[in-house]
């Protein structure tokens, strides 16, 4: 598709300097397929990964068709977390912050009712709120939805779901019929597509089609650990990637709350952010990690969806998800509006049979990656280290420096690579490669200084003793090829490496080749 200039789609002149000084430059590909048809007054489904910008393809179209000079209630957009519903009113508020007369509130719990009750009376014209308090607000008469003319279902499909769709009919009870219905969410499965004539008359799906239902530029990384050793397999992660801001996902409360005290205890930037929480301590979490000084989220999937914040580099699934969906939710939130981003999912176990669901399903490769080695973690940080002070050597006047450390060398006895090496030990902080032990197969029958990896072949496979085997630990950035030789004993398949590769030939099975075919293997008792 060619690219559509805003300018292009006749908006008001208003909409269109707030979109050029957010700094929109072409619409995107949802936003120029669904909003000619929003502003023709039809009802849509509209579907298009994270992060492309689905927001303003719904937020424009209502700006354009709010009447200013009628006080009166004439849209409402429901999504299903708080910290959504502000995120939306604030980027609506920034699209119309050049129009004169409309007033956009968004209303949820937790927040002090007298004071939405008073705001209402302000004469509001768009809310953006949470099913919850907005039914609230109908019981008491404080929210008039006889002058509506549009309803955005934001994330449609997890509004239409078994939590939200019952709050859904009783709003839409009170709507008037010629209303205008808007759904859109970056998954629609069929089932929820099925109800939602219930909801809406006659409508276009307008679905922006990518073979893969996650985002091209997040690299999918999965590690298989033990559930005792989820948490320093993170910290290695963070420590070795280094990312401006992550995103860690957990599937309980409890385990937020858990997770969030030992990572502040390894002395991360960490908060954790779930519905347990007072709003005013969820929105300073929020805050926080919105303004850089959080670098570490942890949460909930109450942050799994819709939330947008710049600088999240990489996201965690601590706890393998639920549901389908939401593995696609929660690693949109790196990756968004053209960014790149990495998303590394931890499974134990059985978890790794999810895993292939979930891959089937967003029709994407999640690839294994070996779990990092201390001393992995120890390498890339002294690199970081070195080259920063390179660019010092180069760039600054060290003289002073140089003699402070002369005068040292002159009273004690030791060199002057022994205080380098004892500073960048000091910098480098606290993780060190002492008293890792490494993984201990026994004594698998192999030769001195090699294992024995038993592996199952699938029967079909035509694999013979004397094939080699390679396996290619992950797509990028992992060390590279590992081979060995099949050979097979009594009724057992193995195939030996050398024992310090041994895990990680271990880890890169999944995606393993013989003869140039990628083959399934799957590694058996090693013991
Ligand atoms: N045309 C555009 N050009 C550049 N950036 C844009 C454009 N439209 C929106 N954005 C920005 O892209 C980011 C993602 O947009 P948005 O939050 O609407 O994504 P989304 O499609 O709703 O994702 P999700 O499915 O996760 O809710 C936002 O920061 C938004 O301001
Ligand atoms: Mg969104």
């Amino acid at each position: 598709m060619e690219t559509v200039r805003f300018e292009d789609l006749g908006l008001r002149p208003q909409i269109l300097r707030a979109v050029m000084e957010m700094g929109f430059e072409a619409a995107t590909p949802i936003q120029a397929r669904a909003m000619p048809i929003i502003m023709e007054g039809r009802d849509v489904i509209g579907q298009a990964q994270t992060g492309t910008g689905k927001t303003a393809a719904f937020g424009i179209p209502l700006l354009e068709k709010i009447d200013p000079k009628s006080k009166k209630l004439q849209a409402l957009v429901l999504c299903p977390t708080r910290e959504l519903a502000i995120q939306v009113a604030d980027e609506i508020r920034r699209l119309c912050r050049f129009m004169h007369g409309i007033k956009v509130l968004p209303i949820y719990g937790g927040q002090d009712i007298g004071k939405q009750i008073r705001s209402l009376k302000g004469g509001i014209q768009l809310i953006i709120g949470t099913p919850g308090r907005v039914m609230d607000h109908m019981r008491r008469h404080t929210l008039k939805l006889e002058n509506l003319h549009t309803v955005v279902l934001d994330e449609a499909d997890e509004m239409l779901n078994m939590g939200f769709r019952e709050d859904i009919e009783d709003i839409l009870k009170e709507v008037p019929e010629e209303r205008q219905t808007i759904l859109f969410s970056a998954t629609m499965p069929k089932p929820i597509l099925e109800i939602t004539k219930n909801y809406q008359k006659n409508a276009e799906l307008v679905k922006v089609v990518k073979k893969e239902l996650t985002v091209q530029n997040i690299d999918q990384y999965y590690y298989e650990v033990k559930a005792k050793n989820k948490e320093e397999v993170l910290s290695r992660l963070l420590d070795m990637y280094n990312p401006k801001l992550s995103l860690v996902f957990c599937n309980t409360k409890r385990r937020v709350d858990e997770l969030t005290s030992a990572l502040q205890g390894r002395g991360y930037f960490a908060e954790g952010l779930h519905g347990d929480m007072k709003q005013s301590q969820r929105d300073r979490v929020m805050n926080g990690f919105r303004n850089g000084k959080t670098e570490i989220l942890i949460a909930t999937d109450v942050a799994a969806r819709g939330i947008d914040v710049d600088d999240v580099e990489a996201v965690f699934n601590y706890d393998l998800p639920q549901d389908d969906e939401y593995y696609v939710h929660r690693i949109g939130r790196t990756g968004r509006a053209g960014r790149v981003g990495k998303a590394f999912t931890f499974i134990v176990g059985k978890e790794v049979y999810k895993l292939k669901d979930i891959q089937r399903y967003c029709k994407t490769k999640i690839y294994a990656q070996p779990i990092p080695s201390l001393n992995d973690v120890s390498a890339i940080k002294a690199d970081k280290i070195l080259n920063n002070i390179t660019s010092l050597i180069q760039n600054e006047d060290l003289r002073s420096m140089v003699e402070i450390i002369e005068q040292r060398l002159n009273e004690e006895d030791y060199t002057a690579m022994d205080i380098a090496a004892a500073f960048l030990k000091q910098a480098m902080g606290t993780t060190e490669a002492d008293g890792e032990k490494p993984y201990d197969f026994g004594d698998t029958g192999a030769e001195e200084g090699m294992v024995r990896l038993f592996i199952n072949i699938g029967k079909k496979q035509n694999v013979r003793p004397g094939d080699i085997l390679g396996a290619v630990a992950g797509e990028s950035g992992m060390p590279g090829k590992l081979v060995g030789c099949i050979d097979m004993y009594d009724k057992y398949t193995f195939v030996e490496v050398p024992k310090d590769r041994a895990m990680d030939v271990l880890h890169a099975m999944d995606h393993a080749k013989i003869k140039g075919k990628e083959i399934n293997i799957e590694p058996a008792n090693h013991k």
